[in-house]
């Protein structure tokens, strides 16, 4: 296939780095080279410090680089209204507020308007079904009127893939969705990502993770950061190999997959 019969990047990253703000000069990303396209699930993993929040914050318009280009949905940051740009992209991280008083349906409300409060005027019938019906899809239907707070951590991590979805994002970012998640909690994660994706044909996704036990079978890519910079990205069978991940963790590492988990353990 051609360059130009490929579906239109989702996001675009150019030449990319990084700077630390304090001093200017340290490197916390560089020289970044990275395109997502349509129906494209990506796996991002790195030790601790490997910058994938940073990654991650790029492609989801939360911050600038310092070097290069970055085209989030087909506008360049730095061109765009980065407000705008972010209500396109669903976002789900531990540092975003949440009212925890609310129902875990309000919650779900609050991203049609990308707030943390809900703007109840702007909430229509068909908005308020539209929450129901995604809480219904990630396996919460239950929960629709418990407030957000009373919910366990594997319910708020689908509950704030509902809130994401509400703007019909063509791209969901999930930085670390399964901390501290037990195991039925991480199953029934893996099994709604599975699902989302099998659902979504055109939706493109980046899941950031330290394990590769989370990462369901229809993650497409991986991208395996060191230090900063691109270790290996592609495809995932090509790119989760024992050698990668051992030189991506500096420790040997046996990496398997069965009917399509992975499994990995220090080969020492
Ligand atoms: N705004 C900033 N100012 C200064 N240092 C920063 C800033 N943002 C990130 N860093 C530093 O850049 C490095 C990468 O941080 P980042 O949070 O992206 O890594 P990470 O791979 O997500 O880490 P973890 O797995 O621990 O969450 C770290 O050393 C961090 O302290």
């Amino acid at each position: 296939m051609t360059e130009t019969q490929e579906p239109r990047a989702v996001v675009a990253l150019s030449d990319v780095a990084v700077h630390r703000r304090t001093t200017g000069q340290e490197i916390v990303l560089d020289e970044i080279n990275w395109t997502i396209r349509p129906g494209e699930h990506w796996a991002l993993l790195g030790a601790n410090g490997a910058g994938k929040t940073t990654l991650l914050r790029l492609a989801g318009a939360v911050m600038h680089p310092t070097i290069g280009t970055v085209d989030v949905l087909g506008d360049r940051l730095g061109r765009v209204d980065m407000r705008e740009l972010r209500a396109r992209v669903g976002l789900v991280s531990a540092a975003q507020k949440v009212p925890l008083d609310a129902t875990t349906h309000t919650v779900v409300l609050t991203g049609a308007t990308g707030t943390v409060q809900p703007l109840w005027p702007k909430y229509d019938t068909a908005t308020r079904e539209r929450a129901h019906l995604l809480l219904a899809e990630l396996g919460c239907k239950e929960l629709a009127d418990r407030r957000f707070g009373d919910c366990s951590g594997g319910q708020r991590a689908r509950i704030l893939i509902c809130r994401a979805l509400m703007a019909d994002p063509l791209l969901l970012l999930l930085d670390e969705p399964f901390n501290a998640l037990d195991l039925p909690s991480r199953e029934d994660l893996v099994d709604a990502l599975h699902r989302l994706a099998a659902e979504r044909a055109d939706l493109a996704a980046v899941t950031v993770t330290h394990h590769l036990e989370e990462l369901p079978p229809s993650t497409t890519h991986a991208y395996l950061l060191k230090e900063g910079r691109e270790l290996a990205s592609g495809p995932v069978d090509g790119v989760l190999t024992p050698d990668n991940v051992t030189v991506c963790f500096g420790r040997p590492v046996h990496v398997a997959r069965h009917d399509g988990r992975w499994y990995a353990r220090s080969g020492r």
